[in-house]
Order: structure tokens, then sequence, then C-alpha cells
């Protein structure tokens, strides 16, 4: 803009015939054609940026991605509506003919069980806790059991690192996604954290660390333990520097750890396989035990620097984490509760509001016991992680076309045939590719809405002592920040961590977007072609038949990573695909998602609106809980004080201030909950 008016300056007669500079002083300025073309401009700029916003707001579409290069109208993607997945998998009965336990279930039970058992009446372990994770199509691996596969032609994969540098390093967009701030992280995070968790494969007491010694050169034999690395070559231009040769990996544990040796190598969920918030109160009887004060429903917690926090846990394991020292190790009902700063964040949210909740029905119903009080509240916080997640998350990440198509609005009809456990190819592929909106920095917001520190990914993974004292600031960084625009790259931060190893006194490395690429191999997910077969899009015989979805400047350089086309890694062509219009994700990635979150909607018993089951909320509960925001979570256990109404919507406090509402709006009417049996 400054160029251009400078430009017609400089061209502008009165400098170059002084004569002529009288008479132009004494035209009014009004009158001359560059004002009147001026002011055109100004009303065409003015007018598209109020559609523009209007539009955004509207439909929710981000409108701000990166995917160059096709149609931004793709109605090809409409071409293959697929509503309801069938399993082509012909392994998902094995682990329930075979090793599970023998459940018997009180069928007017009006809580859940902790571990998800009971859920299905007549497949009690459908879904629990440590049962497989579903899987749509048949495991792949190269020998047919353990082994990651190879590509047709018999030659390995290439490096998960090279994918990346080659298709995404360099690639980075720095644009914002204006129609959501950065609240979408924490919450899609949270959201994976109650349904999946698997941990590392440590038979042979193989623990990341003990891992430094697959860096040793010149072995004539690789150990075992060290054959999955992902290699990182001399000439990569983050790691190459530091002589960084490997991410060190750890394979996922397989059942077999769990008495149950089924092959193909199968991984079991340690999480439920529900949404009914497991991660806040724990997977099993003895975690949730642990978790509780028993008295008046309420949760353990600790104050620190005169707020709510979650307990220390006691686990010596988690006193020091790999990337340096931390004096905090939260305990929660996921183990992952330190993973990082964010999830550590939303962890402590649920943990205030749960024990916000139980006094306030203890108040409500001072004759209930403390048991009454804790399962009440466990109800309803699981309930609300349905509703934030259906009404408001959903919606967003796939749009509301996609959230039709997929079954996952409106009324729930429970079907007890559906097995809601989740999929392997939307815990190790699909939800993954979300990954692609984290953003490089979280920062830190005063109440003045001053950026008061910018948090790198390297401080906040597994050392969540910055969390304490900058509550209010880091939550409401995710509300004041808009999202990161939708782009098939992760951030270039996430991805080229570099840290020193103080006892191999050398570098070691983390790129977020390598262990996604190397987890889809180890936990055996049929190749991209494959799932885009089973979502009813057309499969491809040739790299070129992809450029329906895919750009063709991405599919030459698939051509140089890949021997043919089928050999594709999921997510790799997950993150290509170009969105729906309204939506943050492409065909194969929505068509997993809204698998996923059909079968956990329709699948589950307990789902918030079910009618005419033990464990239903009545009419009146249902309609209190369908007006719950997450706005009234973090107005209630946050001292935030001005909230929006939908939350995951960037309203810029300098221009819209006016829809931020006080957080005394936002109540909860609890009286269906009065003296109700
Ligand atoms: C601060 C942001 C986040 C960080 C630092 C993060 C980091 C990670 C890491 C380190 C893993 C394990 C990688 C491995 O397999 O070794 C993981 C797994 C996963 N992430 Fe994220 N993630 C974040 C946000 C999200 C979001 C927004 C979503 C989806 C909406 C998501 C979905 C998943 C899924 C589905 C898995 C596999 C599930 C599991 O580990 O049990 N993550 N993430
Ligand atoms: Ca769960």
């Amino acid at each position: 803009m400054v160029n251009i008016f400078k430009k017609v300056d400089n061209s502008s007669p009165f400098e170059t015939d002084p004569l002529l500079k009288p008479k132009a002083e004494k035209q009014s300025f009004w009158k001359k054609p560059w004002f009147t073309l001026f002011i055109v401009i100004l009303i065409i700029v003015i007018t598209a940026t109020i559609i523009v916003y209007i539009f955004c707001h509207k439909n929710g579409s981000p409108n701000t991605n990166s995917f160059v290069g096709l149609e931004a109208n793709a109605t090809i993607f409409k071409a293959h509506p697929t509503s309801r997945l069938s399993s082509l998998a012909t392994t998902n009965e094995d682990y329930f003919k075979q090793c599970a336990p023998v459940v018997t279930c009180n069928p007017n039970d009006k809580y859940r069980t902790y571990n998800g058992s009971c859920n299905n009446l007549q497949n009690p372990s459908w879904g629990a806790a440590l049962t497989p994770f579903y899987r749509l199509m048949n495991a792949e691996f190269d020998d047919g059991n353990n082994t990651f596969r190879v590509q047709l032609d018999g030659k390995p994969l290439p490096s998960a690192r090279l994918v990346g540098l080659k298709l995404f390093y360099m690639r980075e967009i720095h644009n914002f996604d204006h129609a959501n701030n950065e609240l979408l992280v924490p919450w899609g995070q949270f959201l994976t954290h109650d349904v999946s968790f698997y941990p590392d494969d440590i038979r042979n007491a193989t623990t990341p660390a003990d891992l430094d010694h697959c860096f040793e050169k010149d072995k004539t034999k690789i150990p075992f333990e060290c054959s999955t690395i992902i290699p990182i070559a001399a000439d990569d231009p983050v790691y190459g520097p530091y002589n960084v040769s490997l991410f060190k990996f750890v394979r996922s544990m397989p059942s077999v750890n769990f008495s149950c040796p089924l092959t193909p190598r199968t991984i079991l969920n340690r999480n439920t396989q529900y949404i009914d918030a497991s991660h806040v109160y724990g997977s099993d009887e003895k975690i949730a035990d642990g978790l509780r004060t028993f008295e008046n429903g309420k949760l353990r917690s600790r104050i620190l620097e005169n707020e709510e926090y979650c307990p220390q846990n006691p686990d010596s394991e988690f006193k020091d984490g790999p990337l340096g020292k931390s004096n905090i190790q939260f305990a929660a009902g996921d183990k992952n509760v330190n993973q990082n700063l964010a999830i550590a964040l939303f962890q402590n949210l649920f943990l205030r509001y749960h024990n916000h909740l139980a006094d306030e029905l203890h108040i409500l119903n001072p004759s209930w016991s403390d048991e009454r009080v804790y399962q009440e509240t466990r109800r309803i916080v699981g309930a609300i992680i349905q509703v934030i997640t259906y009404d408001d998350f959903l919606p967003i990440i796939l749009g509301d076309e996609y959230m039709k198509e997929y079954g996952l609005t409106g009324q729930t009809t429970y079907d007890p045939s559906i097995n809601s456990a989740l999929a392997q190819e939307m815990t190790s592929g699909a939800f993954r590719a979300v990954h692609n909106i984290i953003p490089a920095k979280f920062n830190f917001i005063s109440a003045n809405y001053s950026v008061v520190d910018e948090v790198e990914p390297s401080r906040i993974l597994l050392q969540p002592d910055l969390l304490v004292g900058n509550f209010d600031n880091m939550l409401r960084g995710f509300l004041e920040t808009p999202g990161r625009a939708v782009q098939p790259s992760y951030n270039s931060l996430i991805t080229n961590i570099v840290f020193k190893i103080p006892n191999l006194n050398g570098y070691s490395g983390f790129d977020l977007l390598s262990y996604d690429i190397q987890r889809g191999r180890d936990n055996g997910l049929p190749p991209y072609n494959k799932i885009r077969y089973i979502c009813g899009l057309k499969k491809a015989n040739t790299f070129n038949d992809l450029s329906d979805l895919i750009s063709l400047e991405d599919i030459e350089t698939l051509k140089s990573l890949y021997s043919t086309v089928h050999d594709i890694d999921y997510i790799v062509g997950a993150l290509l695909e170009k969105p729906r219009n309204g939506s943050m994700v492409g065909p194969s990635t929505a068509c997993i998602i809204g698998d996923s979150f059909y079968r956990f909607k329709h699948g589950d018993r307990f789902f918030y609106d079910i009618l005419g089951q033990p464990g239903s909320f009545t009419p009146a509960q249902i309609e209190t809980l369908k007006k719950i925001t997450l706005s009234h979570i973090m107005c209630t256990s946050s001292n935030l004080d001005h909230m929006q109404k939908k939350s995951f919507r960037f309203v810029d406090h300098k221009w819209m201030s006016s829809i931020k509402y006080s957080c005394k709006s936002y109540k909860l009417d609890l009286s269906p909950w009065k003296d109700f049996s």
C-alpha cells in the first residue's frame, strides 16, 4: 500500500512542471480523479471485508486455509457420501473370543463403570479400557503379524523424516484462521485423551532413554529395539549440523504384554473408548479412588500460589521428564496429563470444574452422600464433554455438511450393534492430521491483553511447572489468539526440536510429524489409497489419479518418495488433501473422524440425550446440559471475567468486546437436579 502511494506521488506532474503547481493547488482535492478512485477502492475493500467476515462467522469456514492450486469449490467430495462405514477387518472379535474377561453386568446401573465395561449389555467388554482399538481394515504388516509394512516392490518405506522434509518442510504459511481461536487445540487434545492411550512397548525394559545406544555407529547387527528408529540423513537442514542421525522410536505395547498373545500385533487402548471423562476420573477403580477425597463428592487437589491444581503424582517415573527436571507432575485420570502444557491446563480446568459442581450439588441436596455427589458430578462432566464436542468443536473441524452426512447431529438413538471402540485408522491417522493447527508458540496474555510470554514447544513438553501462576494467562492466550490457518504442514517448531542429551554428550530431536507417520507404520495402518477406497473415494491406480484431491506439485513429490501410489502413508495423504469448504479436513480424514464420532454417539448407551435407559438424564436435565458451553466451564474455573458465547470463535477484544459477556451471565440451572432420585 505505502509503495503504491509513493509511486503516484513520484509521477505527479506537480513535481516536474512547476507552472502547473498553483492551478493544481487551487483545485479542491475531492474533485480530483485520483481521490474519486481512492474512495471507490476504499468502499470496495470495506464491503469485501464485511462480506468475508460475515461469511466466515456464519459458516465457520476458516477460508484462510493454504491449499493452493486446487479448486476452492471442489464438489467432487460430495460425489461419494459415506454416512456409515462398514468395517472390512476380520480381526475385531478376536480379543473378545480369546482374551476378554468374563464380566457380569447389572443392567439397571445408573452410572457408567470406570473401565467402560457393561455399556453394551450384549457385548459387555466392547469399548472398555484395555480392549483393542477397532479396525476398519485389517492390519498391514510385512510379515503379516509384526514388522513394518514395506512398499509393493519390496523396498522399505522412505524415512518418515525424509517424507516430512520433502513434502512439508519450508512450506509453512504464517496465516491465521480469523474465524476461530487456538482453543480448538487444547480441546482436541483433551478429547483425544478421553478416548485414547497406548503406552510404550517396554517389554525389554526399553524406555526411550535406553535407546541412546542406537546412536552408536558401526554396528554390524542392528539390535531389535533399534530397528524401528527413524533415520535422519546427514544433510538434514535442521538435525544434520547437530549430528543427530535418528529419532528414537518406541513401539506401542502389544496385547501379549497383557496376557493376550494376539496376532497380528494388536494394541490395547488403556483408556475407555467412550466419551465419558475417563481422563478426568481414571479408567479403573483404583486410579479413580486414588483421585477422590471421599468427602462431599470432591476430587483431591492442592493449592499452589492460591489456586487449585491437580495433586502431585507420587510415581517416581514422573519426576524427571526427558527434556529436563520438573518439580510439578500432575496426577489425573489419564497418564498423559503432563505431556504438554495445553493438556495440563485442561485437565486442571476440569478438576476445578468438578469440584465447583460437586459443591453446588451438595448445597442443592445436602442429604446426598459423598458417593452420590461424586457420581452425579462425574456423570454431568462426561455429558458436558459430549455436548461441547458435538455442538461446538466438531462442526468447526468437519463443517456442517459433513456433520449431517455422518449422522453427528440431532437426537441420538442407541444401537447396541455398534461397537464404539476407537479405530486405529482414527487414532494413528485421521485425528492426528489435526496436529496441523497446533500453533508454533503458546501466547500467555495478561488481563490487559498484552502478551507476557511466548512459549515454544521445547518449553511445553513434559514440564508442566510453567502452568502454575500462569493458568489465566495461558487460557486467555488460547482465547485471544486467532488459530493457525489450516495447511498441510505442522508448525516448524514442533517438528524441529533439538535438545541436548546430558549423558550422551550429544543431541537428540523431536518431530511430531515424523512420529505420526512412524506410528501409523508401527500400528499397521493401511496406506492412504486403501482408506480412500473404504471411504468411497476413487481408488487411485496411478499417482496422477490423486489429482482429484491432491495438487500436481505434491503428486510429483510423492512420486519421488514412494515406489507406487499404493505405498503412501495414510496421514501423508490425509494432510495433503484439499479440505472441503467449511471444513478443516479433507474427505478421507472427515470420513474416518465422522465414523468414530458416529460410533461414539450411537454406540454409547449412556450418551447424554438418550432416553429410556437406567442411566438416562431427565428431559429437564437434558435441556440444561444442552445449554452448557465451554465458556461456562472456563468462567467457573478461572479468573477470566468476560467470555464470548461461542468459545472457539476468535473474538478480537479490540473490535468486538461487546459480544464478550460477563461471566455472571453463564449460570447453570441445576434445579432439575434438586431432590431427584
Ligand atoms: C499442544 C498440542 C498437542 C501436542 C503437543 C500433541 C502431541 C502429541 C504427541 C507427542 C503424541 C504421541 C506421538 C506418538 O505417537 O509418539 C500425540 C498423539 C496424538 N494426538 Fe496430539 N498433540 C497435540 C494436540 C492434538 C490435537 C489438537 C489433536 C486432535 C484434535 C491431537 C490428536 C492426537 C491423537 C489422535 C494422537 C494419538 C492418540 C494417543 O496418543 O493415544 N493432538 N500428540
Ligand atoms: Ca473415555
